[in-house]
């Protein structure tokens, strides 16, 4: 594992790590499952489809509700991202996000992001929240041709942030399985926050610490640091 000393590079994986963004991309997919006279989905299926971007949450979806015809599935995906690309409505920040940012931003750590969620919907909801400002790179789902769990993504992060893109350095603060074996593919120790959208047991995913709270979250940072 690669240690980092201070400044190091942090990124951040969004949905169900900075933001509780189930909710708004659930009422996107059944309004656009609606609109095409299909069966809606509950809040915990949709849920359990996030992580992998949109044409994994749709693979998903379209599996669940045995819906085979790729014209639908693609008008299904346009009627969906008309809504997606704006959704602020019911998205939360997880409670003492912005506190632990700026401690991070503070301490001199340049801050980043990496999702899986599509640039457009991203830069739209960190400006919503007024914290844009604070990442010195956003990496979205269409940025580059790959996405988690692929590295390069992670990897382009850390070098948008100063790392060496030879010997990445930084450390990843991420909520599912596809943040766990992106972490482990650069590799770069992984916080996992435990609020998340994560399917397995927090035990069966690698990571170098977990929490639940965002104020332990400056303390964890400095603990995976060398003096
Ligand atoms: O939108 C998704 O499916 C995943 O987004 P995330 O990478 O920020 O968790
Ligand atoms: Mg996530």
């Amino acid at each position: 594992m690669n240690v980092c000393a201070a400044p190091c590079p942090i990124a951040f994986d969004l949905d169900g790590t900075l933001i509780d963004s189930a909710p708004d991309i659930h009422a996107s997919v059944n309004a656009a499952l609606r609109e095409h006279r299909q069966p809606t989905l509950t809040l915990s299926q949709v849920r359990g489809f996030v992580g992998g971007g949109v044409d994994v949450l749709w693979r998903n979806i379209t599996t669940a509700l045995d819906i085979s015809h790729p014209d639908l599935r693609r008008d299904l995906m346009a009627s969906f991202m008309s809504r997606y690309h704006d959704a602020t409505k019911l998205t939360r920040l997880y409670p003492g996000v912005i506190e632990a940012l700026n401690i991070l931003a503070d301490r001199g750590h340049p801050l980043g992001i990496c999702t899986n969620k599509p640039l457009i919907p991203t830069e739209h909801i960190l400006n919503h929240f007024e914290i844009r400002e604070l990442f010195g790179t956003v990496i979205g789902g269409d940025s580059l041709p790959q996405k988690k769990p692929d590295p390069t993504p992670l990897r382009v992060t850390f070098a948008n942030l100063g790392s060496d893109p030879d010997h990445p350095r930084g450390i990843f603060v991420g909520d599912s399985e596809f943040d766990a074996a992106t972490a482990a593919a650069v590799p770069v120790p992984l916080l996992l926050f435990t609020q998340g959208y994560r399917h397995k047991p927090v035990e069966e995913l690698p990571h170098h610490a977990a929490f639940d709270d965002f104020a332990a979250l400056p303390a964890l940072v400095e603990g995976v640091l060398i003096s």
